[in-house]
């Protein structure tokens, strides 16, 4: 049977309202695309054990306080993964690209021009109608 993969994804904004996405490297699945920071979660955790573990391992923010925004299942071909989206309300720290990823911090309106995995498109519409000008 295909894998399942549950996967922790943080929507993360500045005082600007710009929000962070980082660049997946060359020989990742869904290589060169941007995303939104996360990543599996482990057996033990829960899930937002699991947010907060991912988002300092992979931007080294501290993340205190965020909610549920939506989960979405999308099958690729070669594997299928829910993501479980939050929106980190309380967090502490500078970004950085802690495994050498590129960062940025990417307005609402500017997210249509940046490539995405299929599953993100979903997060993208719902972010835009809750907070777009
Ligand atoms: N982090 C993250 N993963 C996403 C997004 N959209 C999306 O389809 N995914 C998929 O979710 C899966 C797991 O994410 P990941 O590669 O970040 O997992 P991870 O940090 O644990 O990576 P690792 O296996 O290198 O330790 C990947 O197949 C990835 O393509 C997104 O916006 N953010
Ligand atoms: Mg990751």
């Amino acid at each position: 049977m295909k894998q399942r993969l549950q996967v922790a994804v943080a929507i993360i904004f500045n005082a600007e309202q710009q929000v962070l996405i980082a660049r997946r490297h060359a020989h990742q699945h869904q290589g060169d695309r941007w995303e939104f920071p996360g990543g599996k979660r482990e057996a033990n955790e829960t899930r937002f054990q699991a947010l907060q573990r991912e988002i300092e391992e992979e931007v080294g923010l501290l993340v205190h306080q965020a909610e549920p925004m939506m989960q979405i299942v999308h099958d690729y071909a070669e594997l299928e993964v829910e993501l479980d989206v939050w929106i980190v309300s309380e967090f502490s720290g500078e970004a950085i690209g802690k495994e050498g990823q590129a960062l940025e911090w990417c307005a609402l309106a500017d997210l249509d021009n940046k490539e995405f995995p299929a599953a993100n498109i979903e997060i993208i519409e719902r972010l835009t109608s809750l907070y777009a000008i």
